[in-house]
């Protein structure tokens, strides 16, 4: 245990257990990292839908945030649901003062059934006061285009629209590209400087409910044992594949991904 890496997450709680805080733990856990959290609100959400969305007082938010940066440290974090400006503002502010390194951030903004996780005019506040502290931002592609206001409708719409999301301060982009209608699914990472493409068959399933957070979440986890971003991504993508073709199918409708999933350590 000397060298235990240790991970944050900053994100809401989804009472369902599949995505947010929730999936970050488990995900981390399956990694073995030693997660922590920070909640920034609680919804009320099972596998059908969110049925209530409560956020905490930002300042809630950045004391959790201090008491385990100052005592037991981070080796990489990762943000999700972040609701408002308030706890944007309050989470940079974290990241700034305490220097964080490795910070992955899920721009999370509607949940799969249209609950909004993320008020419309707090996406300004994630690019203008969170992507300057970022390492890897994993939009998919909804809330890529909301981040540059531009159409997203192929891997070259996608390439363009990571190229203005490193302009905007994110050192990487992963761009997931689940949401393009194709049997073969291109999830993109550009550096700045270089794009490398991940492609993989599309497993046909209704079980895909908190996909985003747990890919970032595995992301997050091996940021913090000192893989590099390319190791990150190739581990963290075999790990969403694999959750999602062995999900347990619980629930009555988008049920959750297999946070038990086997780990494909070679590259
Ligand atoms: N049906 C699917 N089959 C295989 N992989 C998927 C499927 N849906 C999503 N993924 C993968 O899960 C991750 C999240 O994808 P995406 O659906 O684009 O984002 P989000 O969950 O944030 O909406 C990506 O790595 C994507 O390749
Ligand atoms: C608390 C919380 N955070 C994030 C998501 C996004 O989940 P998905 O990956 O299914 O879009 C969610 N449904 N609930």
């Amino acid at each position: 245990m000397g060298n235990l890496a240790k991970a944050l997450t900053v994100a809401g709680s989804d009472s369902g257990g599949g995505a947010g805080i929730q999936a970050d733990l488990k995900t981390f856990h399956q990694f073995h990292v030693y997660g922590m959290s920070a909640l920034t609100a609680v919804t009320a959400q099972n596998t059908l839908g969110v049925h209530g969305v409560y956020p905490l007082p930002a300042e809630a938010v950045a004391n959790q945030m201090q008491q385990v940066i100052e005592d037991l440290g981070v080796d990489a974090m990762k943000t999700g649901m972040l609701f408002n400006v308030e706890i944007i503002e309050a989470v940079a502010e974290q990241i700034r003062q305490h220097q964080v390194k490795n910070v992955v951030v899920d721009p999370v903004m509607i949940a799969k059934g249209g609950a909004k996780l993320l008020l419309d005019e707090a996406v300004k506040a994630i690019v203008e006061k969170l992507l300057p502290y970022t390492l890897i931002v994993t939009p998919n592609l909804p809330e890529a285009e909301h981040l540059t206001g531009r159409p997203i409708r192929n891997v070259a719409e996608m390439k363009e629209a990571a190229k203005a999301i490193v302009a905007m301060g994110a050192k990487h982009v992963v761009m997931k590209g689940g949401h393009l209608p194709a049997d073969e699914i291109v999830d993109l990472l550009y550096d700045g400087e270089q794009f490398f493409t991940f492609v993989h068959q599309r497993v046909n399933t209704q079980h895909t409910h908190g996909t985003g957070c747990t890919f970032s979440a595995a992301l997050t986890a091996e940021l913090a044992k000192g893989s590099t971003v390319y190791e990150a991504m190739e581990r963290a993508n075999r790990f969403i594949i694999e959750a999602i073709a062995t999900a347990p199918g619980i629930g009555r409708g988008h049920g959750p991904t297999n946070h038990w999933a086997a780990i494909k350590l070679s590259i």
